[in-house]
């Protein structure tokens, strides 16, 4: 399993410290999420942010979740500041697989998020180029929303896709994941588990991230 803090819930004001800091602790990626204030209703950090951390040392995975309308222009910019994981939207796209091969030309590995009301069939003509699906499993653009419990129906549904066509797409969970929920999306095939405030709003990170992994034991 992989543990990524969504730095959306992180001390803004210290996020080299916070990304050190949860990276020190145990985490595995850096979870980044790109909010335009038109694919969604909030408004966060773009490209520049990006490679502000790289500068600072960031080696870890850069996973950057763009909800954003339209992808391209922001998949060169984030591939330019070093992200290493790219996903986007089907709706935030009108040619997902022309999207798709833009996130891998430039050497990212790509994913497809879909929101909890986004179909599984979406993925049908593009899952087999996918290196993983970003499930939300809340509404897009806000942490500390609560975990909708439908997901993990739908993680099981789509472990079950990816199996069927003998594929090793992984499984990105996102939103509400804490000590409580995560048992469930992992025990339902979930491989990447992104965490907010279940991580920053803790005082010790490490116990956070400990209790995550334990939780699934
Ligand atoms: O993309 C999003 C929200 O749109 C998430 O990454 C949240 O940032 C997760 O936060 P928590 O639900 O874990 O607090």
């Amino acid at each position: 399993m992989q543990i990524a803090p969504s730095i959306l819930s992180a001390d803004f004001a210290r996020l080299g410290a916070e990304v050190d800091a949860v990276l020190d602790a145990g985490a595995d990626i850096v979870h980044f999420d790109v909010m335009d204030n038109h694919y969604v209703p909030n408004l966060t950090f773009g490209p520049m942010i990006c490679s502000a951390l790289r500068d600072y040392g960031v080696q870890a995975d850069i996973d950057v979740h763009l909800m954003v309308e339209p992808v391209d222009a922001m998949i060169e910019a984030f591939a330019k500041a070093g992200a290493s994981m790219i996903s986007f939207h089907p709706d935030a796209t009108p040619h997902m697989h022309r999207s798709i091969s833009l996130v891998k030309d430039l050497g990212c590995k790509v994913g497809i998020a879909l929101n909890p009301g986004t179909p599984l069939h979406e993925l049908e003509e593009v899952i087999q180029y996918l290196d993983y699906v970003l499930l939300m499993t809340v509404n897009p653009g806000f942490g500390g929303q609560q975990f909708i419990p439908q997901s993990t129906d739908k993680i099981k549904r789509l472990k079950q896709m990816i199996e069927t066509r003998k594929l090793s797409t992984l499984i990105e969970v996102d939103g509400g994941i804490n000590a409580e929920t995560i048992k469930q999306t992992y025990d339902a095939g979930a491989d990447i588990f992104v965490a907010g405030s279940a991580i920053f709003n803790a005082k010790d990170y490490k116990h956070s991230i400990d209790s995550l992994r334990q939780a699934v034991k």
